[in-house]
């Protein structure tokens, strides 16, 4: 039996879960793919580095092109990140024809479709299941899982850097600044984690999620984002006393009649008996409502060594298992449908306001009349007075309301000299 030669690129958190898992379960693996699978190279950027693995350190190379040219090897992992150079690597790869893993959605979230078209070009695969939520094997499933069905909504905690802060923010009262840190240690967060923290993260996940759910060319730039590094304790308490709960939630959702779509990653509070509210942790969670199916959550570790790795192993499996056969598997995802955002005028939800009034005196008459004003229905409003002063904090739920118009509220209430300050506004869910 020929052994199957694999290049790795990086051997940070993601790659060495990668070398573990090769090795650890070598027998398993290569019983179901009918040959040994050798890791015969690896691409470090410090060939120095102290590692918290053992590797035979004739196989690390400090340049990735050793292995790119290498002729020996047949499938390239890429867990290096970043967008260049990466994809001259991975474009260069396909072009000698080889398969490539990655789980880089940076990369995949930009040049994807460029990247996929060159796979096809050269017969290759190109698999990414580790790209979005780590361990939860979510990109076979809209491929292939729900391909008999029209996809309505996704709905995803798709970072767990972010969740992992949130919770510990929610349960334990933990400051932001102290649990990013412990997210960092633990390898959960990107090298800048300003991607994570920011949405940018969530957003590319979110963005390689809509491409496959709703079968068109999802770009980065079509979903709005909005990071947690505003959201206070303050705030997190009030969700909880409303009885939601404060995520960075992605959702894509298309209307069932024209195909629109928007996309959206913001803090946003989610009913506490929506089962994503009680994801926490590092885990992630991503609902998926289909027309015929209906609703469907698919649940794990969303970052981290193992479970990352787990995905990448199990698409250099896939790989393996297409050599063999001589057939490409899933690399051929050309979106088909013409792109339809919805704009601010179209694009709806639940808004959570939450605003500091000097002197509650006939205030709610005044804000409640703003509202109608531009035709946004309220759900609920309570007054938090202050016990020793004239001032309070209000809290507003509306219900569904375009974007538009509740830029125009807000843009009212700038002007409306009972409202010292808007403090919070976030999307609500459910
Ligand atoms: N961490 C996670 O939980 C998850 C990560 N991902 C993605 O997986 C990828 C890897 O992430 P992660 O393992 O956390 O990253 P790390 O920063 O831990 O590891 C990156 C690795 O790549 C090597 N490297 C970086 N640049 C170069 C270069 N120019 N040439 C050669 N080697 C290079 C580094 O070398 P050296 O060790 O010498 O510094 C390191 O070994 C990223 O795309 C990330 O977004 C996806 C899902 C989850
Ligand atoms: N930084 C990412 C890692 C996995 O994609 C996250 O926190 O989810």
């Amino acid at each position: 039996m020929k052994p199957v030669k694999v290049g790795l690129l990086g051997l940070g958190t993601v790659g060495t879960g990668v070398v573990r898992i090769v090795e650890g379960h070598q027998e398993d693996l290569s019983s179901q793919v009918g040959s040994p699978i050798i890791i015969e190279r690896i691409a470090v950027n410090n060939l120095n580095k102290i590692r918290n693995i053992e590797v035979d350190r004739s196989k690390l190379t400090e340049d990735p092109w050793d292995i790119i040219r290498d002729p020996d090897i047949d499938v390239i992992i890429e867990v290096m990140g970043g967008v260049e150079p990466t994809k001259a690597y991975i474009l260069e790869a396909l072009e000698r024809g080889k398969h490539i893993v990655t789980a880089n959605k940076d990369l995949m979230a930009l040049y994807g479709s460029e990247i996929l078209a060159k796979a096809q070009e050269k017969q290759c695969d190109v698999f990414y299941e580790a790209s979005v939520a780590g361990g939860i094997p979510i990109i076979r499933t809209l491929i292939e899982g729900f391909s008999s069905d029209r996809i309505m909504k996704i709905m995803g905690i798709v970072n767990g850097t972010t969740n992992f802060i949130l919770s510990k923010m929610s349960q334990e009262g933990a400051s932001y600044e102290d649990v990013l840190l412990e997210a960092q240690q633990l390898g959960y967060a990107e090298s800048d984690p300003t991607a994570d923290v920011e949405g940018l993260d969530a957003a590319r996940k979110m963005a390689i999620l809509g491409t496959l759910g709703f079968r068109t060319n999802v770009e980065l730039s079509d979903v709005t984002v909005r990071g947690i590094s505003a959201v206070t304790k303050e705030d997190i308490t009030y969700a909880k006393k409303l009885g939601y709960e404060m995520k960075l939630l992605g959702i894509a959702d298309r209307d069932p009649e024209d195909d629109e779509f928007s996309i959206t990653v913001q803090p946003t509070m989610v009913k506490n008996t929506h089962p994503i509210a009680a994801v926490s942790g590092v885990f992630n969670a991503v609902y998926v409502y289909g027309e015929a199916v209906g609703e469907t959550m698919f649940y794990g570790a969303g970052a981290g060594e193992m479970p990352t790795a787990t995905s990448i192993v199990a698409d250099l499996v896939a790989v393996i298992k297409n050599l063999k056969l001589g057939v490409n598997g899933l690399k051929a995802i050309v979106p088909y449908k013409p792109k339809k955002l919805k704009n601010d005028e179209t694009i709806a939800y639940k808004n959570f306001l939450l605003l500091h009034v000097a002197d509650r005196a006939g205030v709610l008459a005044k804000i409640t009349q703003v509202f109608a004003e531009y035709a946004v229905s309220l759900e609920s409003v309570v007054q938090s007075p202050n016990a020793n002063t004239k001032d309070a904090e209000i809290i507003i739920v509306t219900h569904n309301a375009s974007k538009a118009s509740m830029d125009k509220v807000l843009k009212h209430f700038e002007k409306l000299d009972v409202i010292q300050r808007v403090k919070s506004v976030y999307r609500v869910e459910g």
